[in-house]
């Protein structure tokens, strides 16, 4: 398989160079982590150690690849999808977090798109080094569910290369769930300021799981079947396993940048049929936030 990955940062970085273990692969990323793969390689570690030597490029090359897989953050998604036009890609696949990437993606580009879920953990650590800080998997399919013979072709390749991964005929619910999961667990901890496990037994638990809740009210609105137990169970066994981690976006507050609320509790309230009160107050206290911090200047800010 030829594969070109656009967004190589932590996960791009990681399922990218876990690919390269097996296929032709060529990372599209920044300097000076492109600069340093190109120079000496991608070093793996942690949870999987490898060193591999993927192609590395700032831009996209206009040639063939079997597969696109998409890992920049939510909001640079219309940026990946007009950079991606450029090349000749058979099948694309966001292994994002959060809702609304696949639709960017499809309406901007002639190949399939596929949905992905990914549990894997990675940190970008310096350029040309990525930690693999959890094994997880990747699920993938059809962003509408059932079947295709493209998931068919890329789920295999992806194990191929050791990449664990499960071709879904229910994407439209394994991503709901993991956006109840984000929903309850990324504002929370970002704006309380605590580590995944805080949500376990303490008083921001309540709040995550209300988030929670609302993100299943809003899929069943939507056809889906995911209860709200279901949901706090997800939300709570998630927190319980991550109990160390500092959630994506308190990383992203961490580090000044812009946050994937958009595409978290964003993406809940702007599909609700009615008030979703909690996630309505998380995106509202995370908006403010990148717009006091001059992230964004748009009309939600
Ligand atoms: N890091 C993790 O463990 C996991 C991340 N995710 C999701 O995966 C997505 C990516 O997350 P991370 O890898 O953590 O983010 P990241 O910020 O480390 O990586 C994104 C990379 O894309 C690059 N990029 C953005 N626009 C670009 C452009 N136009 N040209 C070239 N490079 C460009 C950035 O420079 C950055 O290095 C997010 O949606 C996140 O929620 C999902 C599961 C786990
Ligand atoms: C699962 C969880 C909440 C782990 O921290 C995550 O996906 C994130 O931080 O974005």
């Amino acid at each position: 398989m030829r594969a070109l990955v656009f967004g190589a940062g932590s996960l791009g970085s990681l399922l990218g160079g876990l690919l390269a273990r097996a296929h032709d692969v060529t990372l599209v990323g920044r300097d000076p982590h492109v600069e340093r793969v190109r120079a000496e390689g991608l070093r793996i570690a942690g949870e999987v150690s490898a060193r591999v030597a993927p192609a590395a490029t700032t831009t996209v090359p206009a040639e063939r690849f079997d597969l696109a897989l998409v890992a920049v953050k939510a909001f640079d998604t219309p940026a990946a999808a007009e950079a991606l036009g450029g090349a000749d890609l058979d099948a694309v696949l966001s292994v994002q977090n959060g809702l609304g990437n696949e639709a960017v993606l499809a309406e901007a580009l002639d190949a399939p798109v596929l949905a992905g879920t990914c549990t894997y953990g990675a940190r970008l650590t310096e350029p040309g080094a990525v930690e693999c800080t959890g094994r997880g998997e990747v699920a993938l399919g059809p962003p509408d569910g059932g079947e295709s013979p493209v998931a068919d072709r890329v789920g295999p390749a992806m194990r191929a290369a050791g990449v664990e991964t499960t071709v879904a005929a229910d994407m439209p619910r394994r991503c709901w769930e993991k956006l109840a999961v984000n929903a309850g667990i990324n504002a929370v901890t970002a704006l309380a300021r605590v580590e995944n496990g805080a949500l376990v037994d303490g008083p921001a638990g309540e709040p995550a799981r209300r988030a929670a809740r609302e993100a299943a009210r809003v899929a069943r609105e939507r056809g889906i079947d995911l209860s709200d137990d279901a949901a706090v169970e997800a939300v709570e066994r998630v927190a319980a396993a991550t109990s160390a981690n500092r959630s994506s976006m308190l990383q992203d507050v961490d580090a000044g940048g812009r946050t994937e609320v958009d595409a978290i509790n964003g993406a809940v309230v702007d599909r609700a049929e009615a008030a979703v009160p909690a996630n309505e107050t998380l995106t509202a206290l995370v908006r403010g936030w990148e717009r006091e911090r001059g992230l964004r200047e748009d009309e939600e800010g």
